[in-house]
């Protein structure tokens, strides 16, 4: 009970980063959509306590848009290290929408978990989420990522898709960078290519 009342406190109290955009509701707790059929839930939270904010380090990481003209994303935001991280530092985790409908149009939509029986579970943080949704890929602006997408389990055993440092620093002021994965941008082709 005690950790119930403290974890929504946390949850309430959490206020949105610098430089969010007006159009996305920040959250810090995932929001199921109706998509998501209860037994599913139950798989990625399973205990029945308040969902565990994730209470994000804002002296880690700082939203940036992007301005140099040969950023492949110039004009849009990007996620900065606001500080050094050393190598294999849990940065933070993303947030969004659960849901099992198809979001093909989502370009803060990843997947999260599949059941046995092949439904999958995406995270889509396009109309809501946190931080992690201004993570980019690394193509086009450094030779590799220095930093990974990894799944782990929150003390309350919550599924969550965690973005950590790689083996090396992240020097402060530089972009994080994670592979979104060569299937992501064929999805993400397939689509525009059907638009
Ligand atoms: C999850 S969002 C990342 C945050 C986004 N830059 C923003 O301001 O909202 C994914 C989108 O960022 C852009 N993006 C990310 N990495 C990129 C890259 N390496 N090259 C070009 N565009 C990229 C693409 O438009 C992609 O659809």
């Amino acid at each position: 009970m005690a950790r119930n009342s403290r974890n929504a406190k946390t949850a309430a109290s959490i206020a949105q980063p610098a430089h969010w955009p007006t159009h996305v509701q920040y959250i810090s707790v995932y929001r199921f959509h109706l998509s998501v059929p209860t037994e599913t839930r139950a798989l990625i939270c399973p205990k029945s306590t308040a969902p565990e904010a994730c209470v994000p380090s804002r002296s880690l990481t700082i939203i940036r848009r992007i301005s140099e003209h040969s950023h492949p994303a110039s004009g849009q935001f990007g996620l900065f290290a606001a500080r050094k991280i050393p190598p294999r530092t849990h940065i933070l985790d993303y947030i969004g929408e659960l849901h099992c409908d198809d979001r093909p149009e989502s370009d803060y939509d990843l997947s999260l978990y599949r059941t046995r029986e092949g439904l999958s579970i995406g995270v889509d943080a396009q109309h809501m989420g946190n931080e992690a949704r201004f993570v980019n890929d690394f193509r086009g602006i450094s030779h590799k990522p220095n930093a990974v997408f990894e799944d782990r389990r929150t003390v309350d055993g919550e599924l969550r898709m965690s973005i950590w440092s790689g083996s090396d620093c992240i020097k402060k002021g530089d972009e994080i960078l994670v592979s979104y994965g060569k299937s992501w941008w064929r999805a993400r082709e397939e689509c525009e290519g059907n638009a």
